[in-house]
């Protein structure tokens, strides 16, 4: 734990004085995401959804997940949106074999949040690169056991905090050699983006499947920050999406930064990305959020101001990377104990940012258990209530402003006219079940499904502004 807490004072301290020589030369962050993620029929999407699941970190690849948890979590909760996770080990179990029978097997999973109207982010999912860095296996998942090459190299048995893992000669080995700064070569590298390339040809004709997250929460081993970022980091995500582009033209290719010191505010240096493919590029921008002093053991309830101030960070160093990359912005993963004290003060904290940012986000995690929706035992928490929350799962238009509570629902969009879907807003059980009552002006058309609880609005095209209110009956 002092090694982490060493490593995280000398990153903040670094990072510090170089964001103070730097915010004597730039100007105000934006405000907003620069760039929207829309739907096949032009409309803007507000992404709400989960992590699923961390119980996909194994061989297999495969997370604990029926069809009825999907139905019931979009019963509970009626979300729009997966990070679902998958696993390099089990699409390229041996060098240069792609397992088909495990893509069909993502396929069939895939297809039960297709039915349901999501949208799917494919995360090629790794923590501490592999389970295969010691012989004991004792903490990671990712890579196959072949492409763990830890040059012998130890790997402590009985760590008492996961993170500290990284810190591990063998493991930082692993990744070296993998990033080809040991001398190696970029052969591992080559055959994750090819792996890449396999998932993508598979998927590219998915309406369902919106967007590829590259890598989970990349760690450059013994290179760090600007030049792990700017260097190999760039370079995979430079050959994988070259990769995908080879048999995917249209869905979006998601970059994540370094998660030390990113996750908790500071700014990513990673560079903007060309996108070989014809019309607007779709390269987008897929950050976490744990702040520091919770991940430090602090609760939102003690912390309330360190950590605010913390989240208004975060907000500023992601919305002027995202801007640098031109890129929408997908919040990966953000989450905590959610029966710690605030802890569900947090989470609506960190959602209305992503409302009035523009951001999408999964939750982390909808693994049973005390970070999510349902405990060990399956029973819905608070959290599942705090999750229930109203949003406007698209757009028929440019959003302009949001407010929800749990009775009410202001709206306000710039009507496209190349856009004839209607608007569509999810309103949970507190709006009453006939969906509360609406205003949305003169030459507006409501129409409310009860069974999905979605109210659907539209406006002539050329209304010029729209703006709905619900209010609960
Ligand atoms: C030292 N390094 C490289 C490090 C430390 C801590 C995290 C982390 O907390 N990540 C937050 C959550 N993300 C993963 C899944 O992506 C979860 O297991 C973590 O709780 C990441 C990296």
């Amino acid at each position: 734990r002092n090694r982490v807490v060493l490593c995280t004072v000398m990153v903040m301290v670094g990072t510090l004085i170089a964001g103070f020589a730097g915010a004597l030369t730039r100007g105000p962050a934006p405000e907003v995401s620069p760039r929207l993620l829309t739907d096949s029929e032009g409309r803007t999407l507000f992404l709400r959804g989960f992590n699923t699941a961390s119980s996909a970190k194994n061989p297999t690849g495969l997370a604990d997940l029926t069809e009825e948890d999907v139905a019931r979590e979009y019963s509970d909760m009626g979300t729009n949106f997966v990070r679902l996770l998958l696993q390099w080990q089990a699409v390229e179990p041996e060098p240069g074999e792609i397992d088909q029978d495990y893509l069909d097997e993502v396929e069939k999973r895939v297809g039960w949040y297709e039915k349901r109207g999501y949208h799917v982010m494919l995360d090629m999912h790794q923590d501490l690169y592999s389970t295969y860095t010691s012989s004991e296996h004792v903490a990671g998942n990712g890579a196959p056991e072949w492409a763990t090459q830890n040059d012998r190299l130890p790997v402590a048995e009985d760590l008492d905090m996961w993170e500290l893992y990284y810190l591990e000669p063998g493991v930082i080995r692993s990744f070296d050699n993998f990033w080809g700064t040991s001398d190696n070569d970029l052969d591992l590298m080559d055959h994750y983006a090819k792996s890449w390339g396999a998932v993508a040809e598979r998927f590219a004709d998915n309406e369902a499947v919106l967007a590829y997250d590259l890598m989970n929460e990349p760690w450059g081993g013994t290179l760090q920050a600007a030049e792990f970022e700017r260097g190999p980091l760039a370079e995979f995500y430079r050959r994988s999406i070259a990769e995908i582009r080879q048999s995917d033209s249209d869905t979006w290719l998601f970059v994540e930064p370094q998660a030390v010191g990113v996750n908790w505010g500071m700014t990513s240096a990673l560079p903007a990305f060309d996108d070989p493919r014809d019309g607007e590029d779709r390269i987008g921008f897929a950050p976490h959020l744990y702040p520091l002093p919770m991940d430090l053991g602090k609760s939102y309830a003690s912390a309330k101001e360190e950590v605010d101030d913390a989240l208004a960070t975060w907000e500023d160093s992601v919305l002027r990377t995202a801007e640098r990359l031109d890129a929408p912005v997908i919040l990966g993963e953000f989450g905590l104990d959610a029966t710690a004290p605030g802890a569900l003060d947090y989470v609506d904290a960190v959602i209305d940012m992503t409302e009035r940012t523009g951001m999408g986000y999964a939750y982390w995690s909808n693994d049973p258990g005390s970070w999510g929706p349902y405990n060990g035992d399956g029973e819905p928490q608070p959290l599942a209530d705090t999750l229930n929350r109203a949003y406007p799962r698209a757009v028929a238009g440019e959003p302009l402003s949001i407010s929800t509570t749990d009775i009410h629902l202001t709206l306000s969009y710039r009507t496209d006219p190349q856009v004839t879907a209607p608007t569509e807003i999810y309103l949970p059980e507190s709006f009453g079940a006939g969906g509360g009552s609406v205003s949305c002006g003169a030459d507006c058309e409501t129409n409310w499904d009860a069974e999905r609880r979605v109210l659907s609005v539209t406006q002539a095209p050329e209304s010029g502004v729209a703006a709905v209110e619900v209010r609960a009956a």
